[in-house]
């Protein structure tokens, strides 16, 4: 699909009341509704098993919209369409990582895509050089850092190019050093992106807009900061205020 060739005002991506329920009958999704603007950030928060992971498997194609649908920049899009546009980095980057090269696992998507090997490297060597990562190059990818597996697995991600890049707690477990990088690797990038978190101060640093997710259905969305000021809010639906607002 080629967003130049659709509406220039369709938003990137669009949920339209959505609803999963896992084959035990467990309700996961209750009716989502919310869309993606262009060269937004966008923050899904909410408490545990609220539904963040069960709709990012949506987003990228993992789980078919049954009942409700998903949208890519103005048109239906179906689990293929999906995984084709949609990059998605797992919360534990050990499950997309297993090339005995970080350079090997970076071109990986694109070599399965056709594009030939030596120039595949060339185009991963380029993105890790473009995340200041290119130490991690010819390194095995199981002796990485968690933070230098998080990079690793984004540049396999941004070297398909793909129309909207969706994140799974990418700065889980992640020691503060680590934790900041991302964050500016994030900061950076000119591409709408959705990411979970329980990290609110990172979706502060990182994103303009949050939608909160509660018992599989949207309780509140809106601009950052105002949406993560709201100590009622946040409490009501299993949040705690970011530690830059709970300080004062
Ligand atoms: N494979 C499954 N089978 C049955 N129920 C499931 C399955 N996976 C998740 N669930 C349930 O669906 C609901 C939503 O889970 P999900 O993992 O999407 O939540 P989450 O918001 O990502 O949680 P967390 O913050 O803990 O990662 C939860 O009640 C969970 O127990």
């Amino acid at each position: 699909m080629n967003p130049a060739s659709s509406e220039k005002s369709a938003r990137p991506l669009e949920v339209r009341a959505l609803h999963y329920s896992y084959p035990d009958g467990h309700k996961a999704l209750n009716g989502v509704s919310f869309s993606l603007r262009e060269n937004e950030k966008l923050a899904l928060v909410g408490p545990n098993g609220s539904g963040k992971s069960t709709l990012l498997l949506h987003l990228a194609g993992g789980i078919a919209a049954r009942q409700g649908e998903i949208r890519l920049y103005g048109r239906p899009a179906g689990t293929e369409d999906l995984r084709r546009a949609v990059g998605l980095i797992f919360q534990e980057p050990d499950d997309q990582l297993f090339m005995p090269q970080v350079a090997d696992d970076v071109a990986f998507g694109l070599v399965a895509r056709g594009v030939p090997a030596a120039e595949a490297r060339l185009k991963a060597l380029a993105m890790l050089e473009r995340l200041d990562a290119a130490h991690l190059a010819e390194r095995p990818p199981h002796r990485l850092s968690g933070g230098e597996k998080r990079l690793a697995a984004l540049a396999g991600i941004l070297v398909m190019e793909p129309q909207v890049i969706v994140l799974d707690e990418p700065t889980s477990a992640l020691d503060p050093r680590a934790r900041r990088r991302v964050i500016e690797t994030l900061r950076a990038l000119r591409r709408p992106l959705i990411l979970t978190t329980h990290d609110l101060d990172m979706a502060l640093d990182v994103c303009s807009r949050a939608v909160l997710l509660h018992d599989g259905a949207v309780a509140a969305e809106g601009s950052l900061p105002g949406l993560f000021r709201d100590k009622e809010l946040l409490e009501r639906n299993g949040l705690e205020l970011p530690l830059r607002y709970s300080a004062t």
